[in-house]
This record gives structure tokens, C-alpha cells and sequence, in this order.
């Protein structure tokens, strides 16, 4: 599924936090968003995917306008891993997964055997099949984000947005997530903080500055050093990671 969101622009009172920023992505391909705290990755997202509305711009996904359509039908496709999943109510692991369904479903329509099947399925890619009788509330933050990235494959979206997925997520499990779901194999939209993750898991970045897209393209062609330092205000030089072969970043201040 291709996502095609032009010309965005959200204002909060008089701050215009998002000028103009597109973002695409394309077929099975997992793009990245990354930039400084504060510069918009979030509110860029959240225009995306109807949490709020952009004062103008398009969001379509292949053909269906995001903005002027339902949540109902725009949830068939795009499935969101938010950064903050907090519930005041409580539920075991596999109800939280099971209404990953409810897109998919009539108004009270009841659970059928398809569902089980394809909830456990998620909680199985997820590691969390032991977890199923568990109180949701009762899980440690980075169980609670694993329970959340079940809930979302439940739901077999065919665009994936993930607002820092890997928050709260010790080292091992920053790479399970990431890997989890890239092995999908749907479009990916990703805000990201870690620049060797986002070299390991992206086909194409886009940095946001400032509420604009400061440069986009290839992880190894958008992260170089300068860009990194007008990024992050930091000093920062790129070497060839040892460990995974691929670009990784040394900082200081
Ligand atoms: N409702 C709001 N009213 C006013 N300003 C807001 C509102 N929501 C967000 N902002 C501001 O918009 C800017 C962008 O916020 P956003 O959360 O999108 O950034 P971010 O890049 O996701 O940051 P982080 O990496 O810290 O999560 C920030 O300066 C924030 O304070």
C-alpha cells in the first residue's frame, strides 16, 4: 500500500508547527522520521493518520482519501503503535490484542474462531503467547508496547505507523520490535531517536527540521555528519559500525 501525504501544514494557535511537509511511502517499504525533540515528528503523524486534522494538505492511501474518509475504513488499512499506551481500564493480554478486530467487525458483531486465530498468530510473532491470560495493566512498559504491536498486526493493516516504538525498550527489545515489523513485509512509516536503528531498519528517511522536511533519501545519504549536526546541534562523525556493518554515528557536544 502506498501512502501519498502532500503539502501538510498544522497550525496550534498562532505556531504554524508543521509547513508543508510531504511524505511518501511507497509499496512494502519502511521509511523512517527523524529529528530533534520538539520538531514536529509527532504532529506530522498525527495529521497522517486523523488524530488531528491538518489546517491543509492530502493523505491518501493508493486511492482512499484519509482525511474525508471514516476512522472505520481508514482502519481497514493503517494501523497505528502510539508513544504513549496508558488505559484506565483493565483487560487481559488477549483482549487488548482482539480489538486489533474491531475495524474489521459489525457493531457488536462477536468474536469468531478467524479472530482467535489470527490473535494468536500476533501473539505469537510478538513472543506474548504466555502472556495471553495476563492483566494488561499488571506488564512492564516494554511488555505494554510488545502487547500494543500485537494489537496493531491483529488488526492487518497494510500501512503500519509507529510513533516511537522503541520508547521505554531496552537494547534487545528496541531490536525485536523493529525486526518484528519489518518482517511484516507492509509499508512502514517510523518516527525514530536512534540513528544506528534507523540505518538498520529504513529504505528512505525523511528529517524534519523546524516542522519541514530538511532533507530526505537513502539512510546513508540523508545521515552525514553535517546533516546530523544542523539536526541535533551536536558535534557527530559516521564510522562503519563493527558489529553490523552498516553506518553508525559517534557524538559529543
Ligand atoms: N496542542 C498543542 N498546542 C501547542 N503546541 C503544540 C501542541 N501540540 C504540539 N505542540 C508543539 O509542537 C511542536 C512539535 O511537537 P511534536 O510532539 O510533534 O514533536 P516531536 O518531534 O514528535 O517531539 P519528540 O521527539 O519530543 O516526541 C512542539 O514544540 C510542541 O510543543
Amino acid at each position: 500500500m502506498k501512502l501519498a501525504a502532500k503539502e501538510l501544514q498544522v497550525r496550534r494557535g498562532k505556531k504554524e508547527i508543521i509547513k508543508n511537509a510531504s511524505v511518501f511511502v511507497k509499496d512494502k517499504q519502511f521509511v523512517g522520521l527523524i529529528g530533534p525533540n520538539g520538531c514536529g515528528k509527532s504532529t506530522l503523524l498525527k495529521s497522517i493518520y486523523k488524530s488531528l486534522t491538518p489546517h491543509s494538505g492530502t493523505v491518501f492511501l493508493n486511492n482512499l482519501d484519509v482525511l474525508s474518509s471514516s476512522e472505520k475504513k481508514v482502519s481497514q488499512h493503517l494501523g497505528v503503535v502510539g508513544q504513549f499506551n496508558e488505559m484506565s481500564f483493565d483487560l487481559t493480554v488477549e483482549q487488548m490484542v482482539l480489538l486489533g478486530r474491531t475495524p474489521h467487525k459489525k457493531l457488536l458483531e462477536p468474536d469468531q474462531s478467524a479472530d482467535y486465530a489470527i490473535v494468536e498468530a500476533a501473539l505469537r510473532r510478538t513472543r506474548l503467547l504466555d502472556y495471553r491470560t495476563r492483566s494488561y495493566l499488571s506488564l512492564s512498559g516494554g511488555e505494554k508496547q510488545r502487547v500494543i504491536l500485537a494489537r496493531t498486526i491483529a488488526q492487518q493493516p497494510e500501512l503500519m505507523i509507529l510513533d516511537e516504538p522503541t520508547n521505554h525498550l531496552d537494547i534487545r527489545y528496541q531490536f525485536e520490535i523493529l525486526s518484528c515489523v519489518k518482517q511484516l513485509g507492509i509499508s512502514v512509516l517510523a518516527a525514530l531517536h536512534d540513528l544506528d536503528l534507523a540505518v538498520m531498519y529504513c529504505d528512505y528517511i525523511y528529517a524534519v527540521k523546524d516542522g519541514e522536511i530538511y532533507a530526505h533519501g537513502k539512510p546513508e545519504d540523508v545521515l552525514t555528519p553535517e546533516t546530523v549536526e544542523a539536526l541535533y546541534q551536536i558535534k557527530c562523525q559516521t564510522y562503519i559500525n563493527p558489529v553490523t556493518h552498516r553506518l553508525g554515528f559517534a557524538y559529543g557536544i
